[in-house]
């Protein structure tokens, strides 16, 4: 059966690329880590590809906001190949530094790459957060979570800038359409903004976020860090049959990409 082509962004920073890369190739993908200077420079087109990743890390160095300069990048430069690769159905994948390139390009919330409505800002704790958090997974048409809505999550975070924000008007239209993909749960299972539980302050403890269609998501932590059992710190005590709970995406995915 033919494999899905995952094209996973690299550039000077990033450093979540080859964990992307064994996630998807773990969940059946066909994967390659391609360079942002490759696309500007025709030498790869992202329409061979049927998912893009935009992996975690600290594309130049963070350097002005995070996932500001190669948000600029795309869309300066790939802004008609980005179009194109939207308008044809496929999909993408941002994760935590790469949610913070797609609410700075405009894809997320509303596919508009002329215009950001949201940001990821410094953690409310003012210092990097990196640890295990519960994520409960809300009720929506995200084609990433297919399976997953209703359940609590356990994912690691690791980031400074985390903390989404945005105007009123903005939360209330990405509430009412739907769009909140994860939250920030205590260990009730129950969304919350209190910290640690909610590690950066998140308005609505919104950890990730889709876009209309469900086919562009983003989050903040990692679900690349738990793909094997043995990740989970506490993986002796789990049930033997838990299944590592970042792995639903990837494969969510990959099944849908199949049909692109
Ligand atoms: N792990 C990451 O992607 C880090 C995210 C980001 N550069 C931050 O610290 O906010």
């Amino acid at each position: 059966m033919k494999k899905p082509r995952v094209c996973i962004m690299k550039t000077d920073g990033i450093n979540c690329d080859e964990e992307t890369y064994y996630a998807f190739v773990k969940a059946g993908a066909e994967c390659r880590i391609v360079h942002v200077n490759q696309l500007r420079k025709g030498e790869e087109k992202l329409a061979s590809y049927q998912i893009l990743a935009l992996p975690g890390g600290f594309s130049y160095g963070d350097d002005v906001h995070s996932g500001k300069i190669l948000a600029v990048e795309l869309t300066s430069f790939l802004k008609d190949q980005l179009k194109e690769f939207v308008n044809a159905g496929k999909l993408i994948i941002g994760i935590c530094n790469g949610f913070q390139v797609l609410v700075r390009t405009g894809l997320l919330p509303e596919q508009n790459l002329d215009c950001i409505k949201t940001t990821l800002m410094v953690n409310d704790s003012g210092h990097f957060e990196c640890r295990w958090v519960n994520l409960l997974v809300e009720h929506n048409h995200c084609v990433f979570t297919k399976g997953l809505e209703g359940t609590v999550i356990s994912v690691q975070v690791a980031h400074g800038e985390g903390k989404f924000y945005t105007d009123p008007a903005t939360l209330q239209e990405i509430e009412n359409r739907g769009q909140v993909v994860f939250r920030y749960a205590g260990t009730d299972g129950r969304p919350t903004v209190l910290y640690p539980y909610n590690p950066n302050g998140s308005l609505n403890a919104i950890a990730g976020i889709c876009d209309s269609t469900g086919r562009i998501m983003g989050m903040m932590p990692h679900p690349e860090r738990y793909v094997e059992k043995t990740q989970h710190p506490n993986w002796r005590r789990l049930p033997g049959n838990t299944l590592p709970h970042g792995m639903a995406i990837f494969k969510n995915a990959v099944e849908y990409a199949l049909q692109l």
